[in-house]
């Protein structure tokens, strides 16, 4: 089974927050972009926030032949997806609605066109349901904006074919994003599992009169949320554990998960789970020293920090505000 992964013409389904900014993602990229939205004022509103994300796209470099006056906005969904080699649904989060929309879209689409949703957690074997040629169906999650921000989570369905898969790491890497491949289909997927889960505590915290929203924002903004932009919460917590590492961490921060720190309930800290946990952060290392993954930390540290407070500077603010 094949499928089109050198793509030329890029359809976008729904043009709101999601939809322009892969519409702009796949101008940038030098692209022919076909959108179709059915609210009206959708065309002049996709333009113009296509307009305002061009001046960070011209700073990160265009591609060859990118250019805004290649989207061509049309009337309706065949319209839409008739010439198509990639197409984005982003229209809004309601089963029934994605399960309509992608039985006319695939209907009138190549049947080696892949199919891709920008659902932030509906499943895909649900809402592709009634879908011609399922097997080029995927779920590709992005991240606000798309136009920056790398990670785009793959998702397959029941009846998505695996070659799909891989066609549309291909396709989703040539537009200058990391892909992560979802292997089970779970509501919610990996990435918003983890943040409503931050969401969720952030909420009962407001909720309890604990902190304000800019106090908690101060809470992630200054610390963890610096680290997270280079190293994961697996690996740092390695080195949170000294030179003994993950196992001596997990042993003296384990028991605190037993601790009402939380409203989310714990999972029980068997042998099975701590040696996963350790044997996965054995092979993040690598062959690398606590020493030496300590230097990349505060270095990377360092640079991150340089740019936040060079960016702010441009804009008149200070480091603190
Ligand atoms: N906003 C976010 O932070 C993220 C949202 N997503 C996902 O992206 C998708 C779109 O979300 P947003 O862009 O935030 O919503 P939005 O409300 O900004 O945009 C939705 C757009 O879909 C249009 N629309 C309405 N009915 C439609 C239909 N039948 N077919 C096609 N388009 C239709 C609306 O006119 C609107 O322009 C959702 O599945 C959401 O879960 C994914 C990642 C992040
Ligand atoms: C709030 N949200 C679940 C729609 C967020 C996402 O899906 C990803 C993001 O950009 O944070």
């Amino acid at each position: 089974m094949s499928f089109i992964t050198d793509i030329k013409t890029f359809a976008a389904l729904g043009s709101g927050v999601i939809g322009s900014g892969w519409v702009a993602r796949a101008l940038a990229n030098g692209l022919d972009v076909v959108a179709w939205d059915p609210a009206p004022g959708a065309e002049e509103a996709l333009r113009k926030r296509i307009a305002n994300a061009w001046p960070a796209l011209e700073k990160q470099g265009l591609k060859p032949g990118a250019a805004q006056s290649r989207l061509r906005f049309v009337a309706t969904i065949e319209e839409c997806v008739r010439d198509a080699d990639f197409i984005q649904e982003s229209a809004p989060e309601r089963l029934e609605l994605k399960l309509d929309l992608h039985g006319r879209i695939s209907a009138a689409a190549k049947p080696n066109a892949l199919i891709a949703s920008s659902t932030s957690g509906l499943l895909p074997s649900e809402f592709y349901e009634s879908s011609s040629h399922p097997q080029r169906c995927i779920v590709g999650h992005p991240f606000n904006p798309v136009y920056l921000l790398p990670l785009v989570e793959i998702v397959g369905g029941r009846n998505t074919a695996p070659e799909a898969i891989e066609a549309a790491k291909q396709v989703y890497s040539a537009l200058g994003m990391q892909p992560l491949h979802v292997r089970k289909e779970v509501p919610g997927f990996i990435a918003d599992r983890l943040l409503e889960a931050l969401w969720r505590e952030a909420l009962h915290l407001v909720n309890d009169g604990v902190a304000t929203t800019g106090e908690i924002d101060d809470a992630i903004r200054f610390g963890a949320g610096l680290r997270w932009s280079f190293m994961g919460t697996f690996l740092t917590y390695t080195l949170a554990g000294g030179d003994a590492g993950m196992r001596h961490f997990m042993a003296q921060f384990g028991p605190a998960l037993q601790l009402p720190w939380t409203y989310l309930p714990a999972p029980e800290l068997t042998e099975e789970l701590i040696d996963a946990v350790v044997d996965g952060t054995s092979e993040q290392r690598g062959e690398r020293s606590i020493a030496s993954l300590e230097r990349y930390r505060d270095d990377c540290l360092l640079a991150v920090l340089d740019a936040v407070k060079t960016t702010k500077a441009r804009h008149g603010l200070n480091f603190s505000d």
